[in-house]
């Protein structure tokens, strides 16, 4: 396929990214996010529509005082073609168009015949005076302007000659791109090319934008890229109405990694996934794990024979080196890992595992442990410290010695809870008392106290996540159900720049609990602390802390 002369990477988060269910961003995160967008290199950033809503309003008159300075993109003001019966230089929502201050605008356009006599309760013939006069009145004030045809490919299916007049009208009366809009997104990817092929007989420069209900948004992209658009509407990680838009990295990253075109600036795929990313905490809705290209899974191998190829060549089980699009491989620990998986996993953690009958026990421990219950997956830090053990190279930074925790509520009153724990660390017996608004929450806190006079730095660990999950008990055995089940407890643990999850079994919550708890503190200090000798002493400093406020 023949490189393309311009070719427009139009990105419209801010406008149908923002139409998806649960997103709503203020105008700061629409600055944030279009300075983010302009990072990946995107010709075109859709910022909203002006004079629909006050944020929007408030967005464009931001970026046009000078709070947004784009490097690679134009600021595209979406708006509608005027209203039925009216001139275009009297509507007021086209004057927001014009008071934007956005050199582009892009409009939208009715070209499905069923919709302009039924939705917009018009004629044919007024529809296309419509498209006409905001088009002439908007490019005599000096914008560029796109039109999006709305429903465009039912459109075409059902009054094929008056879609395709739409297409005209636009082009005629000086539209720079006529987009063809799935508005439904019920097309299929075979269906696409016929389409685009007919419109493409108009002799304007097409479009493509496209919705994911059939499950194809990003696969219709590219068979209408094949068809002969040269325009590309898209959003970051697949946002929008209802299954969301085409998503706009996977678009990119393919005519970029498969076709050959340059369609973003030199080095800019390589940033797609700290981008993705970047956005998705911005607006609060995380993309999925699965994301092609900049999901957290979209480079990870569970299974033992693809890890035993990856040692050989991670090409053989991969489509494009993650670093093109700026993600990693990941080697997962399971019950489907073999030696390979734990070999890569090990000299990644920064051991040597190359001896094979030292992989394979190490193999067999994780398998049995996850039969237990166990899940390594997501639990990086207790495999280390399995590995740790097992190669003898996990120093005894404490030894506990007891712990207990109670439970008392009154009548009217929040429960409370106190634990204490007693432990050998750096020679001395410390026995601590905390308090938490639950078990775990006070056990936490007494253990905290205890390791502190040996271990000053576990007061930067912080406790970020506590998940339960609910097993059917021990493979073989009966499991349990309901409250006497086996349940396996993951936390997450920061100590404010590195990350990581430990994991506790137990037919006791509490003791799972304690267990994914005291080895998030033995990880955290095999990592900061410079291996002690535990040692003895009978001296014991014993003291109360309450954990509430600590
Ligand atoms: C396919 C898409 O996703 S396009 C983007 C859709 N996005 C949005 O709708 C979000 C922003 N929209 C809004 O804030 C509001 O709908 C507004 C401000 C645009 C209009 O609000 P209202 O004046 O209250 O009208 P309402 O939303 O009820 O109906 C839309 C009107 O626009 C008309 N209309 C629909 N499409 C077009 C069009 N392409 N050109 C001109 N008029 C149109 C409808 O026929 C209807 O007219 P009516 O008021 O005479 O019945
Ligand atoms: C314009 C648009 O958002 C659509 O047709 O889906």
């Amino acid at each position: 396929m023949p490189a393309p002369g311009v070719f427009h990477v139009y990105d419209t988060t801010l406008r149908d990214g923002a139409q998806q269910e649960g997103l709503r961003l203020t105008v700061a995160d629409k600055l944030r996010i279009a300075g983010l967008l302009d990072e990946l290199g995107v010709g075109f950033i859709e910022g909203g529509w002006p004079g629909a809503n006050p944020n929007d309003t408030a967005f464009f008159a931001a970026a046009a005082r000078g709070e947004l300075s784009l490097r690679n993109a134009q600021l595209v003001a979406f708006g509608a073609t005027r209203r039925v019966g009216g001139r275009a230089a009297d509507d007021p929502l086209v004057a927001a168009l014009r008071e934007s201050r956005a050199p582009v605008a892009c409009l939208v356009a009715k070209s499905h015949a069923a919709h302009v006599e039924r939705a917009l309760r018009t004629t044919l013939a007024e529809n296309l005076a419509m498209v006409s006069d905001t088009v002439e009145h908007l490019r005599s004030e000096g914008m560029r302007v796109f039109v999006d045809c709305e429903h465009f490919f039912d459109g075409y299916r059902d009054d094929p000659a008056y879609a395709l007049e739409v297409v005209q009208t636009a082009a005629e009366a000086g539209a720079e791109v006529v987009v063809l809009c799935d508005t439904n997104g019920g097309m299929l990817p075979s269906w696409m090319g016929d389409v685009v092929s007919a419109a493409g007989g108009v002799g304007v420069d097409l479009g493509v934008h496209c919705h994911n209900d059939t499950g194809c948004a990003v696969a219709n992209t590219l068979a209408a890229v094949e068809a002969g658009v040269m325009h590309v509407q898209g959003t970051i990680n697949g946002y929008g109405e209802r299954t969301g838009n085409a998503d706009l990295v996977p678009v990119v990253a393919n005519l970029q990694l498969k076709y050959g075109w340059q369609v973003l600036p030199e080095g800019a795929l390589a940033e797609a996934t700290r981008i993705s990313h970047a956005v998705a905490a911005v607006t609060n809705v995380a993309g999925s794990p699965r994301a092609p290209f900049t999901g957290s899974s979209a480079f990870a191998h569970k299974a033992g024979l693809h890890a035993s190829a990856i040692r050989v060549d991670p090409n053989l089980y991969q489509h494009i080196d993650p670093a093109a699009v700026g993600n990693d491989m990941r080697m997962l620990i399971s019950d489907m890992a073999g030696r390979a998986n734990i070999q890569i996993k090990g000299e990644e953690l920064g051991f040597d595992l190359s001896d094979r009958d030292l992989a394979g026990r190490v193999t067999d421990l994780v398998k049995a442990r996850e039969a237990a219950g166990y899940s390594y997956e997501a639990a990086d830090a207790s495999f280390e410290l399995l590995l740790r053990d097992e190669l003898d190279e996990l120093e005894e930074y404490f030894r506990v010695l007891h712990w207990r925790v109670h439970t008392h509520s009154a009548a009217g009153a929040p429960s409370d809870s106190e634990a204490t724990v007693k432990l050998q660390a750096r020679g001395d017996v410390q026995l601590f008392v905390g308090e938490g608004n639950g078990p775990v929450n006070a056990l936490d806190h007494a253990l905290r106290r205890a390791l502190t006079p040996a271990f000053p730095v576990v007061d930067r660990y912080e406790l970020t996540d506590y998940r339960v999950r609910v097993l059917d008990g021990p493979v073989g055995e009966r499991g349990g159900h309901g409250t006497d089940a086996v349940v396996r407890v993951l936390i997450d643990t920061t100590d404010g720049e590195r990350t990581w999850t430990t994991v506790g079994v137990g037919a006791n919550i509490i003791e799972a609990s304690w267990e994914a708890l005291s080895d998030a503190y033995l990880h955290g200090l095999v990592h900061d602390v410079p291996a002690p000798s535990a040692g003895t002493s009978d001296r014991v400093a014993a003291g109360v802390g309450t954990g509430r406020d600590g």
